[in-house]
Parts: C-alpha cells; sequence; structure tokens
C-alpha cells in the first residue's frame, strides 16, 4: 500500500501526519514504528493519523464517542501514536501540528480569528492562531494527581536516573496524559543528563509516564510590564525516548514549577501565570486560564510531504 504523509514538527517534536479523510485506515502498531523509523522510514517521535470522530468513534474508539457528544463541531480527531507504536492520549505540540496540517489541507481557516476544535483521546482541544504564526491550544482541565497534600509536600513520586546516586522527589502531573516532574537545581545539571535510558519511577503509574527534569529560572518582567516565569527543561518521553521537545510535558513542567514557587512564596497569588519553556528544540508558552484550564502555544512547521510504501 502507499500512503501519503507530510512531515511536521513542533519545536523539533516530530510526527508523521497521515490524512485519513475517509476514516478507513487502521494504522498497525509495526506500521507506525515503520513510518517512525528514522533509518528504515520517514522518521518521527510520533505518528499523527487525522480521521473523522464520526469514524473513529464507529472504528470503537469511546473517546470519539465523548468528543462528539461534547462538541458535534469537533468533526476532525487527532489519532496520536508514539514511535514504538503505543497509543497516547494526548500531544501538545501534536495538536498544533495537527491544526496546521488541517489548515493545510484546506479542512479549516485559521484566519481571522477562526478556531479549530478537535477530538483527541484527551477530550476536546481548541486551537487559534496567534499573529506571530503561533498556535495557541486550549489543553483543557488538568491535576495533580496527588492532590493537595502531595503539593503540599512538594512531591508525591521519586525518580531514579543514569548517573545519580539516590532517587529524587517528583510531582505527578495529569494532563489527560501523564507526567512526572522532578527539579534540579542547576542547568549545568541539566545539560549532563543521560536520557538514553527511561528514568524509574517509584511509585511506577500504571500505564507509564514521561518524565520532565526541570530548571526553573525565575521571573522576568516583558516589555508590556508583565512578569512570567521562565523554567528550562529536558523531557523523557514514554514510548519514544529523550525528545527535543513536548508540549504537555512544557504545561507539567510550568505548573508543577508555579505550584513549587506558589507553595514558598509569602503572596502565593503573586507567582506568574505565564511560563516560558526553553527545551532543546526551542521555546514554548504556557499559560494558565480560568476554569482550570491550562493553554500552550509555540511554532508548527510542515517540512515536506511525500509517499512511502507500508
Ligand atoms: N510529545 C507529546 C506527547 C506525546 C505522547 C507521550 N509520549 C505519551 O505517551 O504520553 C507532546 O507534545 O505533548
Amino acid at each position: 500500500m502507499t500512503l501519503r504523509f507530510t512531515k511536521g514538527h513542533g519545536t523539533h517534536n516530530d510526527f508523521v501526519l497521515v490524512a485519513d479523510t475517509r476514516g478507513d485506515l487502521d494504522l498497525t502498531p509495526q506500521q507506525v514504528q515503520h513510518l517512525a523509523d528514522r533509518r528504515g522510514g520517514i522518521g518521527g517521535d510520533g505518528v499523527v493519523r487525522l480521521a473523522p470522530t464520526a469514524a473513529v468513534a464507529r472504528a470503537g474508539e469511546p473517546a470519539a464517542d465523548a468528543v462528539l457528544a461534547e462538541e458535534p463541531e469537533a468533526i476532525w480527531f487527532m489519532d496520536y501514536r508514539n514511535s514504538d507504536g503505543t497509543v497516547a492520549e494526548m500531544c501538545g505540540n501534536g495538536v498544533r501540528v495537527f491544526a496546521a496540517f488541517a489548515e493545510n489541507l484546506g479542512l479549516v481557516d485559521l484566519s481571522d480569528g477562526g478556531e479549530l476544535a478537535l477530538g483527541t483521546r484527551g477530550g476536546v482541544k481548541r486551537v487559534r492562531k496567534e499573529p506571530n504564526g503561533w498556535y495557541a491550544v486550549d489543553m483543557g482541565p488538568w491535576s495533580f494527581p496527588g492532590g493537595p497534600e502531595a503539593v503540599a509536600a512538594g512531591a508525591d513520586a521519586a525518580v531514579m536516573t543514569a548517573g545519580w546516586d539516590a532517587p529524587r522527589p517528583a510531582l505527578s502531573v495529569d494532563l489527560g496524559n501523564p507526567h512526572t516532574v522532578v527539579a534540579l537545581s542547576r542547568p549545568a545539571e541539566l545539560d549532563a543528563l543521560d536520557l538514553t535510558r527511561t528514568p524509574a519511577v517509584d511509585p511506577p503509574p500504571p500505564h507509564g509516564t514521561n518524565v520532565e527534569l526541570v530548571v526553573p529560572l525565575g521571573e522576568e518582567t516583558t516589555p508590556d510590564g508583565a512578569t512570567v516565569g521562565r523554567v528550562r527543561m529536558r523531557v523523557h518521553e514514554r514510548g519514544v525516548g529523550e525528545t527535543q521537545s513536548c508540549g504537555t510535558g512544557a504545561c507539567a513542567a510550568a505548573l508543577a514549577v508555579r505550584a513549587w514557587a506558589a507553595a514558598g512564596a509569602a503572596e502565593p497569588d503573586l507567582v506568574p501565570t505565564t511560563w516560558f519553556v526553553e527545551v532543546p528544540g526551542g521555546e514554548l508558552r504556557v499559560r494558565l486560564l480560568d476554569g482550570g484550564h491550562v493553554e500552550l502555544a509555540g511554532p508548527a512547521e510542515l517540512v515536506f510531504s511525500g509517499d512511502v510504501e507500508l
């Protein structure tokens, strides 16, 4: 079978995108692994299938039914797979690149304030385009699975990775997909990390986790007088390995660092609600929204298209 694809990335978190506008493509884990293979295939951290939400629901995906019940206008669904062939609930960089792909296919017009509501296994996501060309997505609700006690204690898990003498405290964050955030004290320590092996998380999360290693860089004032926070991050993605960026991971990092800062602040309400997250592949913006939602903004690029044999 010959398959048309487009290669895209968001801050160098890269994806093979496939337009399945009839919704009849059933990608096997082996086919996903082949598409994502950087030597024998196209290469990517993940594979994104764009399909009609109704077709995904008919194929037995309960999340697609829930999407249509919540937002009947979410007619397109992001079927996201990690490069190892496993399914993931959400991908923050993937959602933005999906929006750029849908624009490119002529399925949506995001100029003049247009919005794309799309379905994911993590619920309905809404994407709009900013004047600088960045895509901003309302990532929806998030939570600290360990609850207020974990936030007060600063941790509900421990992470051990190559080169460390002992496990370090970490905070679990749920963005629709699972994250575990560990704070390091110095950028040099972050740079020296060996992330070629999967970090061990205790207690082991039932469905695995993405692990973000972060260095809080403090607060700064923007030219328009706003106070924002800044974080550096490296990430080991579930089902992939170390990647150049992770959008849900950037949200998790900002939310954890903000919670840690608020816990130690005399006036927690003054801790910034906007954070810039520096990743090896670029920079993302994370903003707390009303109603317990979080927004992710950043670039999305389509690089080339072609045909591949499956
Ligand atoms: N790179 C993504 C996250 C992709 C899914 C993740 N590896 C998982 O298994 O949860 C992002 O930008 O959020």
